[in-house]
């Protein structure tokens, strides 16, 4: 029989080895811990062992090289089936650096060789409530304000773990079963209902438990099958919000709409898969609108200016708190780039090519595997689509500075190449822009 795995998450400090260590001490279960740090020594796995009673079975592994989602899927795999081998435990935790991304270390364990052995039961990422609640909760007043780069800085493929850490603790928001919102004694109680009703919106899917010292009952982290990796994936807020403007008719992610056929994920999306057996699936498809909290898309097919799609991304209101999505660049006219914005930083990314850019042939393949494609007799499937997630944002207004930043109809005749343009041109660079301060 496989053994159960969680997948622990969360921001570096958030309380993932607090959590861990209760958890170990109150659980009747032999649990195995494979605990990865970024940088040479590994705190956490000290810290664990110390306070764990090896000899009631709980047996930790520490991963040295690195960052398990980033470089080490193969050492991971690796590492957990040796575990396997040599230990007896009826459950496995994997606590992931805080600055690593949960999906591909979910993936190990759907696809990988060590699916064998092993059944991902849960996802959990934990959340710091007072700083997800100074971050993103506070209207940006209280924002962090650290001093942005002058101009925008391009980032290549290989030091793409350079995310900006706002957009990493997002994408660990946005992909997990469970969330828990730690450090509880931190926030007032109108505070921690902010940040849990925010959660709600940026992941629908989860379930949301609130805590201090990661004091949780084990059977409510450990007893509970959730994880689904389809819907895991599909389960982002700003997803839903592409999909309710009908930007994925047919089920398919927007992400991998666009010449991703390199992407070794792209038939993951290829069925509807929404679970409605999940969490707050039913009852927060349509994000709550509490706390001033609005979720909306933005769909265009007009490319946007280069300089000031930059400008606008260098000056986004403080009341955006999530906005991701696809855009068309002028001048970037192969390239399909994927827009992030968390916090003070946006990324903008090459994930794709249009499928308008390929080849007659290629088209007519592409098209054919997405009957549901719109496609435009000019542009093909060149668009803008964003999902927009903000504290009481003035939607309009910033539905208008987007506007503000297409093609005028004199920009459209002209030549887009001699535009001033900060965007990433080859596959997987990335260029991050901040906000002004
Ligand atoms: N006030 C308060 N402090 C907490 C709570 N939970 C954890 N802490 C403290 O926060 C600090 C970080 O907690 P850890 O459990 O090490 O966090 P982590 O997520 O494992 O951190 P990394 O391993 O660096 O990613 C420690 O000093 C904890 O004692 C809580 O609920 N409230």
């Amino acid at each position: 029989m496989s053994v159960p795995v969680t997948v622990l998450c969360g921001e570096l400090g958030a309380g993932k080895t607090t959590l861990l260590s209760t958890l170990l001490e109150s659980t009747d279960r032999d649990v195995a811990v494979l605990v990865n740090d970024v940088g040479d020594v590994n705190v956490d796995a000290d810290l664990v062992e110390a306070r764990t009673d090896l000899e009631g079975g709980e047996e930790v592994l520490a991963l040295e090289n690195g960052c398990i989602c980033c470089s080490l899927g193969g050492e991971l795999s690796r590492s957990v089936i040796r575990l396997w081998q040599e230990h007896d435990f009826d459950h496995l935790v994997v606590e992931a650096s805080g600055v690593g991304e949960p999906e591909p270390i979910a993936r190990q364990f759907v696809r990988g060789p060590a699916g064998g052995p092993y059944d991902l039961e849960a996802v959990v990422t934990v959340v710091d409530a007072r700083r997800f609640h100074d971050r993103f909760a506070d209207d940006g007043s209280d924002r962090e304000s650290d001093t942005p780069p002058a101009t925008p800085e391009r980032r290549g493929e290989d030091d793409s773990g350079n995310r900006p850490l706002a957009d990493l603790v997002l994408a660990q928001v946005e992909f997990c079963d469970l969330l828990v919102v730690n450090k509880c004694d931190l926030v007032d109680a109108a505070e921690r209902e902010r940040v849990v009703t925010l959660l709600e919106t940026l992941q629908p899917r989860a379930e949301i438990v609130t805590t201090e010292y990661g004091a949780l009952d084990p059977e409510d982290l450990l007893g509970v099958d959730r994880f689904d990796l389809e819907a895991a994936t599909d389960a982002a807020g700003w997803k839903r919000a592409l999909e309710d403007e009908g930007g994925a008719e047919d089920g398919t992610c927007e992400e991998h709409a666009h010449g991703h056929a390199d992407n070794e994920h792209d038939h993951d999306h290829e069925d509807d898969h929404t679970d409605h057996d999940h969490g707050h699936d039913d009852e927060h498809a349509h994000p709550p609108e509490r706390y001033g909290i609005v979720v909306d898309g933005y769909h265009r097919r007009r490319p946007l200016h280069p300089e000031r799609f930059a400008a606008l991304l260098s000056d986004l209101p403080d009341e955006l708190v999530r906005a991701k999505g696809l855009c068309w660049i002028a001048g970037r006219d192969r390239q399909a780039i994927t827009m992030s914005q968390a916090g003070d930083e946006t990324t903008l990314e090459v994930t794709g090519r249009w499928i308008a850019s390929l080849s007659e042939d290629q088209q007519e393949l592409y098209r054919e595997g997405q009957s549901d494609l719109e496609w435009d007799d000019t542009w093909g499937d060149r668009e803008t689509r964003l999902a927009l997630i903000g504290r009481g944002l003035d939607l309009e207004a910033l539905t208008q500075r987007l506007d503000d930043c297409l093609l005028t109809d004199a920009e459209l005749d002209a030549d887009w190449s001699t535009f001033e343009n900060p965007a990433p041109t080859g596959m997987g660079e990335t260029v991050v822009i901040s906000g002004d301060g």
